[in-house]
């Protein structure tokens, strides 16, 4: 949790100041985006991504993609609709460099891809990035036939050296501490000769709604994908060997991303509208309809898209987010400004995120007054007055919009570094101050 000293420029945060109407296009998923690439590197034919996010990670995967040799190219898709990326497997080659920056997508996703590439896949990344776990997968790609220089490290910086192809089979491992190392095994699972079958050996499994997104992805790109003991809680997923197809699939918005303006609405009152919210989905985010219910408001879906309205009244809530660990940030936000106090539960891996994001919501909301404070597996927060302050995102795209939503309420708060939304929002500053209808310092427009 250190602050980047070459961050600190200070974004003032707007006050809402009256009722939000406000209607927000928020672009596409980057769990979708990042899968849908990797699924189209992988499959026998071209495929089309259409409405794709462009943000730092999904960019970093295209990047990475690309220095394999996939080839990636811009245009609208095959019904002239909307811009998309075309992608066109190839044989995956090195040698090959790919930054993963800090998206544990890439750095996740992609080793188990290199292992099929003939030559040396090197990758690095942000200083986080080597503290980020990624045992489960280096380990498991070992079980499974590759060879990996990771110099004993079990993290990053390291080199896949890939042999063109993978036996692959059954592999045990732990992935408590994030729920990517399954979808990593899996993705790749159909290009491997025995396909894959992972089981998860670890006492608990998080954000189990982005390994069901893995599996309903791979499923709709043909391959075969089963649950064999899926009586409760599925913990071995069994993906067998075959062909991909190149489809052609359109992103749906990140329903994660829309958070900070559905929060808006909760705390400001008014009605946010986020068009093209998918009726059905397994992105984590739905479950924003939910728990912002329970905090305070209401919500419709009709054919405008999620309609969420709030009345400026916000409740606390007791809930656990293992499940959809990546809204905590902004739940925290809301919750800091509620009527009483909450308790968020289940999130103990969120201190292995982008940065300790328990101790970094701690200690920024409780530097602006706030009385917040960790458990072993979450945190407490009883809300108080808050007041101005900088609030420090350490390089945390979800800090960064999770002070933007306590500046809602409270004067003077300053974001340092909200350019750090970059990672999977690059828009968001001006898409906060159009649905505010404010400039960037806060005062009203003519
Ligand atoms: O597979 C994915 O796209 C993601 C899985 C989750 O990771 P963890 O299981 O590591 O929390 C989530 O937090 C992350 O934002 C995206
Ligand atoms: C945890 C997150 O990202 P990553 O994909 O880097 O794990 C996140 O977006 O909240």
């Amino acid at each position: 949790m250190t602050t980047n000293p070459a961050h600190t420029a200070l974004w003032p945060a707007p006050l809402a100041s009256g009722a939000i109407d406000a209607t927000v296009q928020v672009p596409g998923s980057k769990s979708v985006t990042n899968r849908a690439l990797v699924l189209a590197a992988l499959a026998a034919e071209p495929g089309w991504l259409r409405r794709p996010l462009r943000s730092r990670d999904t960019l970093l995967m295209v990047g990475a993609l690309r220095a394999m040799g996939v080839g990636i190219e811009e245009g609208v898709g095959p019904d002239g609709s909307g811009e998309a990326w075309r992608v066109i497997p190839s044989g995956l080659q090195g040698p090959a460099t790919i930054d993963v920056g800090n998206a544990g997508t890439v750095m996740r996703f992609l080793p188990p891809v290199a292992a099929l590439a003939d030559g040396p896949i090197r990758f690095d990344g942000d200083p986080r990035s080597y503290e980020r776990p990624l045992h489960g997968v280096i380990d498991a790609l070992r079980a499974l036939g590759a060879r990996i220089d990771d110099e004993g490290r079990g993290a990053l910086p390291l080199t896949v050296h890939g042999g063109g192809a993978l036996d692959g089979g059954p592999v045990e491992i732990d992935a408590s501490s994030s729920s990517q190392f399954v979808s990593a095994l899996l993705l790749s699972g159909p290009r491997f000769n025995q396909g894959v079958e992972v089981r998860h050996t670890g006492s608990t499994l998080p954000s189990m709604p982005h390994i069901r997104m893995t599996v309903d992805m791979l499923r709709a790109v043909g391959a075969q994908v089963d649950t064999p003991e899926s009586g409760g809680e599925a913990n071995v997923w069994r993906v067998t060997p075959g062909a991909l197809l190149g489809r052609d699939i359109t992103i749906e918005p990140d329903l994660s991303n829309a958070q900070p303006f559905l929060a808006a609405a909760l705390i400001a009152g008014g009605t946010v509208t986020i068009p093209d919210w998918p009726a059905h989905t397994t992105q984590p985010g739905d479950a924003l309809r939910e728990i912002f219910t329970e905090m305070g408001g209401s919500c419709e879906l009709t054919e405008n898209g999620l309609e969420f309205t709030g009345t400026g009244t916000i409740h606390g809530i007791d809930v656990d987010l293992g499940e959809v660990g990546e809204l905590t940030p902004g739940i925290a936000a809301v919750a800091a400004l509620a009527d009483g106090p909450s308790t968020l539960r289940g999130v103990a891996h969120l201190r292995l995120h982008e940065t300790d994001r328990l101790a970094a919501l701690t200690k920024e909301i409780n530097e602006l007054g706030g009385d917040v404070t960790e458990t072993a597996d979450g945190l407490h927060i009883r809300p108080r007055r808050l007041h101005g302050g900088i609030f420090h995102t350490y390089d945390d795209h979800r800090m960064a919009t999770a002070g933007a939503i306590i500046g809602l309420a409270v004067d003077g708060v300053q974001i340092e570094n909200v350019a750090t939304t970059a990672k999977t929002l690059p828009d968001f500053p001006e898409m906060w101050t159009t649905m505010l209808g404010t400039d960037r310092l806060g005062t009203d427009r003519p």
